[in-house]
């Protein structure tokens, strides 16, 4: 992509309604545009990032065993009646009159219509166990929207809902969606430790919170140092042996970790201090197992082996993929801008020709260009008419993982520049040599 047909609106100075550095960064880095209280745009540059998020979500929920469906956003409140969440559900639903003046609501959550879609199809437990997910724009009239996407209004979430026959069935399908966090969010270059939570409004009693270590995130939190260095399963985990998965849900849920909410603080003593990590999270995830606190009220139920009805037994998983984007940032910038892991950026390398118009520099630029774009590599080909310095600070800015940095002298010895954005290592090497490395 050329820098001079895209669409990057660069911020030069820091917008001061922006009170932590992914906001900040999000607005400079031209990726988001607030619309109203809570509401935001997503740029090129920040849709980019989001649909990579999106995509690695999508991969380990599939791995997984979940089928991907899509919901409508907007809800007919007679769905929410039945289970009884429309009155208790609160200030923070927002809720819509249609022409015929009939109750409808802008989606904050989906067990009731994912509920209305099992009872209507599956009648028996041989059609067990089933998870049905989406990906899907949510509206919560929060209280106090704050700190860009990180805590809006209008915003994406993953949300994923797990039928079973019974409990034993549906702590296995809790599980597998626990180990499917765990590589999500690794995948995406975060630490996630799981914590036991606190269950709200979704409701139930089994409930984990998958939260990122950042100071500025609004949740304080308590775990076991152990956490940082134990091993995430791989991408051969076995999700269909229900005894393998609880193994690495036993793994994972042994040493202490709990939000302030669930925090003990007798369970805590016995954590050396040495041990104890009491920090500033980010959630990023949370999954809740709920029994029947939908089938019942809905009458989803399916004939079981003893041929009678039984309520299914369900649990609700979700992600915030849009808050994701800020909370990346937030575990991962430093005082030049972003620093985006690989897996998520939105392109792979930033080619900065320093003297657009000179023939040499263009020519090896679009031979760069053309290389590595073949070689499946996703470029940002910076060919506006900033200067050096202005093109190195965008750069540097939207964070891009390489910099391929081409100026005449170089070219004239038929070299070019490779700069690593997180360690900021650079080297000169042959054109050739480049192609390789980055190809
Ligand atoms: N106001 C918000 N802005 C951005 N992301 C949010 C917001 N509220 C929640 N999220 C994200 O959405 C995830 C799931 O939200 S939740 O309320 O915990 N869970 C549910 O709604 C369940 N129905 C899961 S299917 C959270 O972990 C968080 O990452």
């Amino acid at each position: 992509m050329r820098l001079s047909r895209y669409f990057l609106p660069i911020l030069k100075e820091n917008p001061r309604e922006a009170e932590i550095v992914s906001h900040r960064l999000m607005l400079r880095a031209g990726m988001i545009r607030q619309q109203g209280q809570g509401s935001f745009s997503w740029l090129p540059l920040g849709k980019r990032v989001l649909d990579k998020v999106c995509q690695i979500i999508r991969e380990e929920q599939n791995r997984a065993g979940a089928l991907e469906i899509l919901m409508p956003t907007v809800q007919s409140a007679d769905l929410w009646r039945e289970s009884g969440r429309y009155n208790d559900y609160g200030k923070e639903m927002l809720r819509i009159k249609d022409r015929q003046d009939r109750d409808m609501l802008y989606g904050p959550t989906n067990e009731e219509m994912v509920t209305e879609i099992f009872r209507a199809y599956v009648k028996s437990y041989k059609d067990l166990p089933l998870n049905l997910y989406h990906i899907q724009w949510k509206f919560r009239d929060e209280v106090r929207p704050r700190f860009g996407v990180m805590r809006s209004r209008e915003f994406l979430m993953k949300d994923a809902y797990s039928f079973d026959l019974d409990f034993e069935g549906a702590r296995a399908a809790y599980n597998r969606m626990f180990v499917s966090y765990l590589r999500t969010f690794t995948r995406m270059g975060l630490q996630a430790i799981p914590m036991r939570a606190d269950t709200g409004p979704i409701g139930g009693d089994l409930s984990h919170e998958f939260i990122i270590l950042a100071e500025t995130g609004e949740s304080q939190v308590f775990c076991d140092r152990a956490y940082l260095t134990l091993d995430v399963p791989g991408a051969n985990t076995n999700f269909s042996n229900d005894a393998e998965i609880g193994d690495i849900v036993k793994k994972w849920t042994t040493p202490y970790a709990a939000t302030d909410e669930m925090h003990d603080e007798a369970a805590w003593t016995n954590v050396p201090p040495s041990e104890q990590v009491s920090a500033r999270g980010i959630e990023v995830g949370h999954i809740f197992h709920f029994g029947e606190k939908y089938s019942k009220p809905m009458n989803a139920k399916v004939t079981g082996p003893d041929g009678k009805d039984h309520f299914a037994s369900g649990g609700s998983y979700g992600i915030g993929p849009s808050r994701l984007v800020a909370a990346i940032i937030e575990a991962s910038h430093d005082e030049n801008g972003i620093i985006w892991p690989e897996a998520v950026a939105p392109f792979d390398i930033g080619l900065i020709n320093m003297k657009v118009g000179d023939g040499e520099c263009d020519r090896v630029c679009a031979e760069l260009y053309a290389a590595l774009t073949s070689a499946g590599r996703d470029v940002l080909y910076d060919d506006s008419d900033q200067r050096p310095g202005g093109k190195f600070a965008t750069a540097d800015l939207i964070g891009l993982p390489w910099q391929v940095i081409v100026g005449p002298r170089g070219v004239a010895a038929g070299e070019v520049e490779i700069k690593n954005r997180k360690s900021g290592e650079r080297e000169t090497l042959p054109i050739a040599e480049a192609k390789k490395r980055l190809g």
